[in-house]
């Protein structure tokens, strides 16, 4: 049984994420956390979410259930070659290199590297980190490049996007040419306040 701090570091974080979930009760929230994500949450990823939970933008981390939905979709894809936009201190980078075969690569950008170093610890540990090539900067002329040279065309089985919002669309629009055939884009497109941003998709599209 947790303590009382425990407790109470477990609502404390909750309630720094429970906002970005689309149950509307946070009791049931909690109790998902509790006896079903938490339980099941792989050591490194637990380590991960509670320095996270020590750093003053705590707020912008990807939630546990967030994290392990990621886990299982790479899984059921099969997925392999991968990117990710907007990595903090890596929790859902971290969800994705454990998703992945030991072979797997994600490409993840970020225009601060030193949120990205907090984490990369536990993620060495965790024996993931040699599947992740981190690049520092806006990504959108990381994109152009990556377009420009051809040789990334349709290559990417998944991409994660979590970074500045106001971008999405002109992410969206460079994304769909380095995304496979029956690849997956996935948006997080909560904001800080809870107030969600429109997926950037046609509706022909899955997003
Ligand atoms: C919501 S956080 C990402 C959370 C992360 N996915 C996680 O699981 O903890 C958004 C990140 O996007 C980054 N960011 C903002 N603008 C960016 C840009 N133009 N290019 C790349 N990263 C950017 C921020 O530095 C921040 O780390």
């Amino acid at each position: 049984m947790a303590s009382n701090n425990e407790q109470q570091n477990q609502a404390g974080r909750h309630q720094e994420v429970g906002h970005k979930s689309l149950l509307q009760s946070d009791a049931l929230y909690q109790y998902i956390l509790e006896t079903s994500v938490y339980p099941t949450e792989p050591e490194p990823m637990k380590e991960l979410r509670e320095l996270t939970a020590k750093h003053p933008w705590n707020i912008m981390t990807t939630s546990a259930d967030e994290g392990q939905f990621l886990n299982m979709l790479l899984k059921l894809m099969n997925a392999k070659n991968t990117m990710e936009i907007g990595v903090y201190t890596g929790y859902s980078l971290l969800a994705t290199a454990l998703a992945l075969p030991d072979d797997g690569k994600i490409l993840a950008m970020d225009i601060n590297r030193e949120n990205y170093e907090l984490g990369l610890p536990v993620i060495q540990k965790a024996g993931v980190a040699h599947k992740i090539e981190f690049r520092e900067g806006p990504a959108l002329p990381v994109l152009d490049q990556m377009i420009a040279e051809g040789k990334y065309h349709g290559t990417f089985d998944f991409i994660f996007v979590d970074a500045d919002k106001d971008n999405y669309l002109n992410y969206h629009k460079r994304l769909i040419e380095l995304v496979k055939v029956g690849g997956v884009i996935g948006y997080d497109n909560t904001l800080w306040n809870g107030s969600v941003v429109a997926p950037p998709c046609t509706p022909q599209e899955i997003c």
